[in-house]
């Protein structure tokens, strides 16, 4: 198991620009999109095979090893979606769950220092995911999405600035109908970064689409603005 610990500066650094697709979510060859995100500034990537047209099974596992290469090769750290085994497996730089998947206490037992995410909606999900052992929380959908097909309503920016303002100073990354037209105000409100699909794997231009997002995280500040607690040192 990977023995790398992740410090709270690098966290937010990589949850910046955070994209997040399977090979369902692509116009193209899902590969090529990743490799064009990769090269357009990505800081981090989450395999998230599911949903109508998901691959499953060998090809499944193919596809994860294959990205997970591809992130690897560009110092680009990969994070696999719901599935523990999967990303214990390809050997993953983290996994992210969410309220309905396996508990993240469990996880966290499995995982070790690999860096876990936790899906949190409100302030409840959000205090529990962190005594859970949390590294970062994604809080969404904030605007509304397409995408996945349980969505709850959006909940708007106000979550994340009730987050902030009550004291939760943990890395935090926002997701769900974010585009480069809206990432700065995710920002302003109290995230690190953005997380996003559609964004970059529906555009034409991925590498231009993961540049666009890239300038307008950095034009709100980016992580720094946000990061509280920041450890120097962090090596990623
Ligand atoms: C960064 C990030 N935040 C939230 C989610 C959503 O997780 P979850 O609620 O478990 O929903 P699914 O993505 O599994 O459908 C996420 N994947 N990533
Ligand atoms: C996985 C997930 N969790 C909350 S919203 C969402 C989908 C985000 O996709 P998009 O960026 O296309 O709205
Ligand atoms: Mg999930």
């Amino acid at each position: 198991m990977s023995e790398f610990k992740w410090h709270d500066a690098a966290i937010r650094k990589a949850l910046q620009v955070y994209f997040i697709m399977g090979s369902n979510n692509c116009l193209k060859d899902p590969m090529d999109v990743l490799r064009e995100a990769i090269d357009g500034g990505i800081t981090l990537f989450q395999f998230r095979e599911k949903g109508t047209g998901a691959l499953s099974g060998e090809p499944m596992v193919e596809l994860a090893y294959r990205m997970r290469e591809l992130c690897r090769r560009h110092d680009v750290p990969f994070i696999v979606n719901d599935d523990v085994e999967l990303a214990i497996t390809v050997d993953a730089d983290g996994v992210h769950v969410g309220q309905e998947d396996e508990g993240a206490s469990a996880v966290r037992e499995r995982i070790g220092s690999r860096l876990l995410g936790v899906s949190a909606y409100n302030m409840g999900e959000a205090g529990a995911a962190i005594c859970s052992g949390a590294d970062y929380l994604g809080v969404g959908p904030l605007f509304s999405t397409q995408t996945k097909e349980d969505a709850k309503a959006a909940s708007g920016l106000q979550v994340l600035t009730e987050m902030r303002g009550s004291g939760i100073h943990i890395p935090i990354v926002g997701i769900g109908g974010i585009t480069a037209a809206n990432a700065g105000q995710v920002i302003h409100a109290g995230a690190d970064g953005v997380s996003f699909i559609t964004a970059i794997s529906h555009a034409d231009d991925p590498t231009a689409a993961a540049r666009e997002m890239r300038q307008a995280v950095h034009a709100a500040g980016g992580s720094t603005s946000n990061a509280k607690s920041g450890k120097a040192g962090g090596s990623r």
